[in-house]
């Protein structure tokens, strides 16, 4: 069996090339990035190590890598995988979709195997947003013939991996959890599961949950640990204002996901407690600036911290916490982030209320808004 995955960054070697290699799969990395590519060529193998009192060493065999830019080699090897697989961010997906759309014609021509593809991405629907992506590059006829040969089922996945700092570029170390969620009834019916994969019939709850509670507390930490000069996570999270913060920002979208989804409350306090305690991990070191990144796309409709405000304020919830970590956000000034230096050049131009309802798509003056408004002046 042969997985092609798009993206051999950290989370594609640390999390999905490990997991599918363990699960018997021949992984195959498409990247563009020249050098990655080639050490994997030349190398065939790298090494997981896990974040840890033992920080085990988990050696991953068997690998090839792919130049991304190829797009008759790419298109090649989708139309001969059993499971295409992303972790490459969401922007890109609609970079990826020409080769994946170039292979899906291919399978056709040749009478291939129906084909999963997954993308794991931190975005609710990243797998669906691909398939939008690659539908649009066919024709209405070839369309409707890739509806019975390609799916494209939307997943949650969950493993920190800081960016990495080795003498071997493919080393890399990751933290102990996982999580990989698949939504089952986006399959063809009768399909393979991958081992360690967690199948389920509605991905929206396990979506909502990781993202809200996981990555809302994660920003939350790193926009207010680089306001407050501090480099990584870790530190940020041995600051008692910063963990007030980020567990009052969990406490408000968690009673949202608890109201929306019927949560046990006391299982979703132990799951934020494990969050905290995954954040404080000393076997890791995860700079603010990585999981403050592209503050644009954090501040989105649809993202960690906008959707589970409004849903919060919708059901008549607190938002004290969170409206001060999209204030926060939009302090996060880092200048080698673009995202970000866009979004302190829309407040130049523009002036911060209307740069964040731009990006937030709510109204200038909704009372989320005018209370983001109230934090950041503060
Ligand atoms: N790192 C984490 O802790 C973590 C955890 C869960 C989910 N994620 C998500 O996984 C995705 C990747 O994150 P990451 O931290 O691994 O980032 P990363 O930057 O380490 O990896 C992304 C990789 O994609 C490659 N890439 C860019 N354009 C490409 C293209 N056109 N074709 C093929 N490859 C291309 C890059 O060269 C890079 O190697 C993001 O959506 C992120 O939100 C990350
Ligand atoms: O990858 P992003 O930019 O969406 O978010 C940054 C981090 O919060 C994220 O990568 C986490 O480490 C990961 O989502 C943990 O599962």
């Amino acid at each position: 069996m042969k997985a092609l995955h798009f993206g051999a960054g950290n989370i594609g070697r640390g999390f999905i090339g490990l997991l599918l290699s363990q699960s018997g799969y021949e992984v195959v990395f498409s990247d563009v990035n020249e050098s990655l590519v080639r050490s994997l060529q030349e190398r065939g193998s790298y090494t997981v190590t896990i974040a840890d009192e033992n920080g085990e060493h988990i050696p991953v065999h068997g690998v090839r890598a792919i130049d991304g830019r190829d797009l008759a080699l790419v298109a090649e090897e989708v139309a001969t995988a059993d499971l295409v697989t992303t972790a490459v961010g969401v922007p890109i997906l609609k970079h990826i979709a020409p080769g994946i759309a170039a292979g899906i014609k291919l399978r056709m021509e040749r009478g291939g195997a129906p084909l999963h593809i997954i993308a794991c991405e931190n975005a609710i629907g990243a797998s669906t947003q691909l398939k939008e992506h690659v539908m649009g590059l066919l024709s209405p006829e070839e369309k409707q013939q890739a509806a019975s040969i390609a799916a494209f089922p939307d997943s949650a996945v969950d493993r920190i991996v800081p960016l990495q700092h080795h003498e071997d570029p493919l080393a890399v170390t990751v933290e102990p959890f996982y999580e990989w969620v698949i939504n089952r009834s986006q399959m063809f019916p009768g399909a393979m599961e991958i081992g360690g994969v967690h199948y389920v019939d509605d991905l929206i709850p396990y979506i909502e949950r990781k993202l809200f509670t996981v990555n809302t507390g994660h920003c939350s930490a790193a926009y207010a640990g680089y306001r407050k000069g501090y480099d990584t996570i870790q530190e940020a999270m041995k600051d008692e204002e910063v963990v007030g913060l980020v567990a009052g920002a969990l406490q408000e979208t968690g009673s949202m996901l608890v109201h929306a989804y019927g949560f046990d409350a006391a299982e979703h306090e132990a799951y934020i407690r494990k969050i905290l305690d995954r954040f404080r991990n000393p076997y890791l070191r995860d700079e603010v600036v990585r999981v403050g990144r592209s503050p644009i796309r954090k501040l989105s409709p649809d993202d960690r911290l906008v959707r589970p405000a409004l849903r919060a304020w919708e059901q008549g919830g607190s938002t004290g916490h969170l409206t001060k970590v999209m204030a926060l956000a939009l302090k996060f000034d880092y200048a080698e982030d673009p995202e970000a230096a866009q979004l302190q050049s829309m407040i130049a131009e523009k002036g911060a209320r209307q740069a964040f309802a731009e990006v937030s798509g709510l109204g200038a003056d909704h009372e989320l808004t005018e209370r983001v408004m109230h934090d950041y002046e503060q």
